[in-house]
């Protein structure tokens, strides 16, 4: 298994290669590519924890030797937000680096799982998906929007709010990610129920909780840590599918006929990524009202991604 991280020497981006390190199947190979010159470092740096996961480090004009044979790539590359920013605002920014970098993956391993996670995921996936499509190798089932963390918080927040088992909290969390477009199903978490005013609290806070972190950092970045876990979370799931296991996760995924023309859903995985995208079930009153109130923010952002390629 060949693994890249694309903005590897970042605060996600040395997180997430820490735990794949140490969390790959023996034999897998880590790929590290940065345009910042630290990154030969950063991998020299994990080269010494003793797994059998060879490592190596890419520095800016070396993206082509980074993907080349990759089965999975992982893009947390890009400016991440300060205090009084919304994800929107780094959608300038970070636009030109998903397009270059997905025009990598087309020259280089263009079947590789792409997991993005670069901000604002609500229109980076698009903006990956045209530069396939322009290329002539999109697969719609290879293309992933890693709302994971979503799924995590929302597991944390229960447990804390509910008082139980961490380990036994499952949270659907569909949508997008971004503000109200994150909608996660409170109603569909099994073993706890919740009254309607801890409804109306918990859904924002789960909504905010990126804000959260950034303005805890007081002008230091967003999430890394958690992100970091989250990712290396998915990225196990699209290993155990690719591996032949039988793995379901939430992910933000085109979907013909959806809500959107993107939106996170509960997927089966496998071997060719996307084997099946599955219902989310039926919503309470509380969450259909708050998905029909964000599906024209959603739509708009996913928008602004796709011109981004072709207008
Ligand atoms: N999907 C999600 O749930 C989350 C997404 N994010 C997003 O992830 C992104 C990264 O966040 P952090 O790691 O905190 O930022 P960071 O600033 O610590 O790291 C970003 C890295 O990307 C690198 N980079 C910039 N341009 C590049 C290019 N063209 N090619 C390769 N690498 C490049 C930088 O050199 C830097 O090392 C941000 O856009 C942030 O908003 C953050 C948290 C959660
Ligand atoms: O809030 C941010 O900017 C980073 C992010 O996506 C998150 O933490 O969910």
């Amino acid at each position: 298994m060949k693994v890249a991280v694309l903005g590897a020497a970042g605060g996600i981006g040395q997180a997430l290669s820490l735990l794949l390190k140490t969390g790959l199947p023996a034999g897998s190979e880590l790929s590290l590519y940065d345009v910042a010159p630290v990154v030969p470092g950063v991998a020299v740096d994990l080269s010494h924890i003793p797994t059998d996961v060879k490592v190596a480090g890419f520095g800016a004009d070396a993206l082509d030797q980074a993907l080349t044979g990759c089965d999975i790539v992982l893009i947390p590359a890009g400016m991440p937000r300060k205090p009084g920013m919304d994800r929107a605002d780094l959608f300038n920014v970070n636009a030109g680096i998903i397009k270059t970098l997905a025009e990598g993956i087309v020259a280089n391993c263009p079947k590789a799982l792409v997991g993005i996670i670069t901000n604002p995921v609500n229109g980076t996936v698009p903006i990956v998906a045209e530069v396939f499509k322009k290329a002539g190798t999109y697969d719609a089932k290879r293309v992933f929007g890693i709302t994971t963390l979503d799924v995590i918080r929302s597991e944390a927040f229960v447990a804390e709010l509910k008082g139980v088992d961490v380990a036994t909290v499952k949270v659907p969390v569909i949508g997008g990610h971004s503000g109200t477009t994150i909608l996660p199903l409170l109603s569909q978490v099994e073993g706890v129920t919740f009254t309607d005013e801890e409804v109306a609290a918990l859904t924002p806070r789960i909504q905010n909780a990126g804000t959260e972190v950034v303005n805890a950092k007081a002008g230091g970045g967003s999430a890394t840590l958690s992100m970091g876990a989250a990712a290396a979370r998915f990225c196990m799931s699209l290993v155990k599918g690719l591996q032949g296991e039988d793995v379901v996760d939430y992910a933000y995924v085109a979907v013909e006929g959806g809500d959107a023309a993107y939106f996170a859903h509960p997927v089966r995985l496998g071997k060719n990524g996307v084997e099946e995208i599955l219902a989310y079930g039926e919503l309470s009153a509380f969450e259909e009202q708050a998905k029909n109130d964000m599906l024209d923010t959603l739509k708009k952002d996913i928008q602004e991604g796709v011109d981004f390629i072709n207008a």
